[in-house]
């Protein structure tokens, strides 16, 4: 873990007087938005994504997309009838994927894993780079798979970041084996551009457990919404075995649901003052992790409703550790430690050893920064074991992890005197962070 020294600024994390009563638009998905431009950009006609998430890593997913040639136009309109509709929308207009090009992947586990396989279907070389994290994330999986489907890749030899994909134009796909237990962004990666390699793809998973299901689940979803076929083991095929035939993506219209998971500090401030947080527009049917907050938070103390208005969570004045296996939805981590350290009994969060290589080690900063506040978390083997106990103000680190930062905020509507290091790196997926904080809070 380091720590940037240009990112030292201190943000002080408000303090909740009293419970909070509030409605919070929450932007968009990163996950479907990233998902979206890449299926938008390989289909054979225009489409359009309205209320797309603009962050760092849906920007740098549409700028690598443009960088190969995609036209991405960016609309704002008041009017819901003209074209964009109501708010923002960006118009996705394919054309040739072209090298040479340079991708810079920031820290986007999205870009740097769902590009490469894209880059193989350009003219040229892509050359990919990011930020120092990203060359420790796993790529292996990726880089491997798209070789023994035929791709030529220069790397360093490790399996990771910096690369070139040497796009030859096409890539002719068809059966490989990944080991996608560090990251399911393995699997969604080859399927989402399986549809245009000449025979397909059929992805094997080889490993151990596969985390984050609903994230896989939510790939193969959008694939069939722009008219792929795609075989799943939930449709009656083989354990860990996912089928793409090649054909032509369909340029859709599609509205990109609130990121879930964004919501969750929101949710947590309601749980955690024994108040009321409406999250508009959450969808009654979704594959995003968020959702399971609904279950998870009502099981720590709250109770919630879904109807027309959205998601009302209602917190009850009390709050409960939580025995619980996060494997499916490793990125709600953060935010339910940050709830556990608060809580009225022990938690104990496992299946999340993957977290160790996301935007950080995520168990031992989680560990570090609630125990320097007074706090009492051990790492497992497999994730944390949060024993709760009066904290105290203190700088709480971010290393650059947005979660990180909002997990920091919710302490801090409990405990006075937390200041949040590096609050703006928030913008990798929720750049108004402090805004809607300051919103929720009435300030
Ligand atoms: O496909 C996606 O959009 C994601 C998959 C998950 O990655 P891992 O399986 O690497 O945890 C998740 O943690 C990440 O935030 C987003
Ligand atoms: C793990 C995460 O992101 P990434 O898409 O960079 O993997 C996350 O957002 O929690």
């Amino acid at each position: 873990m380091t720590v940037n020294p240009a990112h030292t600024a201190l943000w002080p994390a408000p303090h909740a007087s009293g419970a909070v009563d509030a409605t919070v638009h929450v932007p968009g998905s990163k996950s479907v938005t990233n998902r979206a431009l890449v299926l938008a950009a390989l289909a054979s006609e225009p489409g359009w994504l309205r209320r797309p998430l603009r962050s760092r890593d849906t920007l740098l997913m549409a700028g690598a997309l443009r960088a190969m040639g995609v036209g991405i136009e960016e609309t704002v309109s008041s009017s819901s009838s003209g074209p964009g509709g109501s708010g923002e929308a960006w118009r996705v207009i394919p054309a040739g994927l072209h090298g040479p090009a340079t991708v810079d992947v920031g820290n986007a586990g999205t870009v740097m894993r769902f590009l490469p396989p894209v880059a193989a279907l350009a003219d040229g070389p892509v050359r990919f780079d990011g930020d120092p994290r990203s060359y420790e994330r796993p790529l292996h999986g990726v880089i491997d798979a798209l070789r023994d489907l035929g791709a030529r890749i220069d790397d360093d030899g490790r399996g990771a970041l910096p690369l070139t994909v040497h796009g030859g134009g096409a890539l002719e796909g068809g059966r490989v084996d990944v080991d996608a237990s560090s990251s399911s962004q393995f699997v969604s990666a080859l399927l989402l551009s399986g549809p245009r390699f000449n025979q397909g793809v059929e992805v094997h998973h080889v490993g151990s457990a596969l985390p984050s299901m609903p994230h896989i689940r939510m790939t193969v979803d959008m694939l069939r919404a722009v008219g792929a076929q795609v075989d799943t083991p939930e449709s009656g095929g083989e354990p860990d075995v996912w089928r793409v035939t090649p054909g032509a993506l369909l340029g859709r219209d599609l509205t990109v649901e609130p990121d879930l998971s964004n919501a969750q500090p929101f949710l947590a401030a309601a749980l955690v003052t024994g108040g009321r947080v409406v999250v508009p527009d959450w969808p009654a049917r979704t594959t995003q992790p968020g959702d399971r907050l609904r279950q998870i938070f009502t099981e720590m103390g709250g109770s919630c409703e879904l109807s027309e208005r959205g998601l009302e969570f209602t917190g009850s004045g009390a709050v409960h550790g939580i025995d619980v296996d996060l494997s499916e939805v490793g990125e709600l981590t953060p935010g339910i430690a940050a709830v556990a350290a608060l809580a009225d009994s022990p938690s104990t969060l496992r299946g999340v050893a993957h977290l160790r290589l996301h935007e950080t080690d995520r168990l031992a900063a989680l560990t570090k920064e609630i125990n320097e506040l007074g706090g009492d978390v051990t790492e497992t083997a497999d994730g944390l074991h949060i024993r709760p106990r009066p904290l105290h103000g203190g700088v709480f680190h971010t290393y650059e992890d947005h979660r990180m930062a909002t997990a920091g905020a919710i302490i801090g509507l409990a405990v006075d005197g937390v200041r949040i290091e590096n609050v703006a790196t928030t913008a990798k997926t929720l750049p108004d962070f402090p805004e809607l904080w300051a919103g929720m809070l009435g300030a």
